[in-house]
């Protein structure tokens, strides 16, 4: 999910900042390669502005989200109270993998599902019924991943019967649910936003790309019979990882049965998994509370904003002050890293790579943006290793990271028995293995350069 109010926050960060934007970019680091690391006089001057204004933001969401579901207490339903014995949970690993806001949470790294069912099969039909026809109607949310990956997908505050309904269930279920799970107060949480999705396979709306949602708790709920669609479920990265954990899962996507509900730390990467056949319905609720700010993931979206626009001075200013706030979340150092190889620092990028992977092992993004630093360093040994650890880890052949990790590890293999015709037979099978697979999920214009692969991989072999 994308941040709604980026392009607010992004104004008014711009003018609180915009004096010091002007002074120049100095990056400094505290773990940190050497790229121009001068010492920076107005860095904190810089990120006590950026605090400001992420407070800002914070402040009209909270207010937003208090408008739009007005929580009204229900005397005939006293709040749950939820216990251990409630839930299934699994971990991702440690508590740093749950995100820059991870240390505001107790066990982040957790992921809970019920034994029960939350929802009955009236409020289900009638939380579907109303989205529906909604969808029907043309309705649709503003978020990307809805849009490339043709989902229905519908804001509950835009659907008044429920809209009214979430309000309740907040107050006795939903909040008392979170505190009991992350140790939060729950009169301190409020609805940043919440969406009904569709999947339909019949219309090829069938998985997400992985991502971090914009909010601090995300509570998925199932509002489809587990038979009405094949595969599915939510996909975690990292949750297979560590079988050996007590809390690992059977598998890395974790599936839930109608109207039972799931919620994890939103820092946590997940997405919607491919199905295969059907529809899948969920009802999703996003939360922030009113006691974080969420600071370092605000600035972290202005600089990957930035660096979209090709600010790439002030992109790299703003990772360098997320890093003042945070410094143990992976994604700030991939963020930092991306942008400084873009300005043509390479070798500090890939050393910044590499703490990344030392904080978060499982990321394929970081894992094919090394890959690729390492082949443009005439490395292609090394990069062939990232690119195939990339394809281990990726969710689905189609992520954007797998369809690039298959053709360069294509390329690698190529470039290696080019260079040692000797060991050939060591690096072309696999080469062209992962050059079709390359073909078979490839973009129009990817198409064009794996096929050139191949034939040199079979002019090679001959
Ligand atoms: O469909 C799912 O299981 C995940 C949905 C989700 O992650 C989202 O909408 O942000
Ligand atoms: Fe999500």
């Amino acid at each position: 999910m994308l941040c709604s109010s980026m392009a607010m926050f992004s104004a008014c960060a711009s003018v609180v900042a915009g004096d010091l934007r002007r002074a120049g970019h100095v990056i400094t680091s505290r773990s940190r390669p050497s790229h121009a690391l001068r010492s920076a006089p107005y860095m904190s001057e810089l990120v006590d502005k950026l605090l400001a204004a992420a407070t800002a933001i914070h402040q009209q969401e909270c207010h937003n989200g208090w408008l739009n579901f007005v929580p009204e207490s229900n005397a005939e339903h006293e709040p749950r109270n939820f216990q251990d014995a409630d839930f299934i949970s699994y971990s991702v690993g440690p508590d740093s993998f749950a995100g820059p806001d991870a240390r505001s949470l107790r066990d982040a790294s957790l992921i809970h599902i019920t034994r029960e069912p939350l929802l009955s099969g009236g409020e289900i039909n009638a939380l579907v019924s109303e989205a529906g026809a909604a969808i029907e109607a043309g309705a649709r949310s503003n978020f990307t991943y809805t849009r490339q990956n043709n989902l229905g997908e519908v804001h509950v505050a835009h659907l008044p019967v429920a809209r009214a309904w979430l309000a309740r269930k907040l107050e006795d279920t939903i909040l008392p649910l979170l505190a009991s799970r992350y140790g939060v107060d729950r009169t301190t949480l409020r609805v940043f936003d919440s969406l009904i999705i569709q999947y339909n396979a019949s219309q090829g709306g069938v998985r997400q790309p992985v991502h971090r949602d914009g909010s601090l708790l995300s509570v998925n709920i199932a509002l489809s019979r587990s038979l009405d669609y094949t595969g599915g479920g939510t996909f975690f990265e990292g949750l297979h990882a560590d079988s050996q954990h007590e809390d690992a899962a059977p598998s890395a996507v974790l599936s839930l049965e109608q109207g039972h509900a799931m919620c994890h730390a939103s820092g946590v990467r997940h997405a919607g998994h491919r199905i295969t056949s059907g529809e899948r319905w969920v009802l999703v609720i996003f939360l922030i509370s009113e006691r974080n700010v969420q600071a370092a993931r605000r600035v972290a979206e202005l600089a990957w904003e930035a660096q979209a626009k090709g600010e790439l001075e002030w992109s790299a200013t703003l990772f360098n002050a997320c890093l003042e706030m945070e410094d143990n979340d992976y994604e700030l150092y991939y963020g930092m890293a991306s942008t400084l190889a873009m300005m043509g620092h390479a070798k500090d990028a890939r050393a910044l790579l590499l703490l990344a992977t030392q904080r978060y092992a499982c990321s394929p993004k970081v894992q094919v943006a090394l890959g690729s630093l390492l082949l443009k360093a005439r490395r292609p040994r090394a990069a062939l290793r990232r690119f195939e650890r990339t394809l281990e880890l990726a969710s689905d052949a189609d992520d954007e990271e797998a369809k690039e990790a298959s053709m360069y590890a294509g390329l690698c293999g190529v470039r290696l028995a080019q260079a040692q015709p000797a060991y050939s037979s060591a690096f072309l099978p696999q080469a062209k293995r992962r050059l079709t697979q390359a073909l078979e999920v490839a973009d129009a214009s990817k198409r064009h350069a794996v096929e050139g692969l191949l034939m040199q991989a079979n002019a090679l072999s001959r």
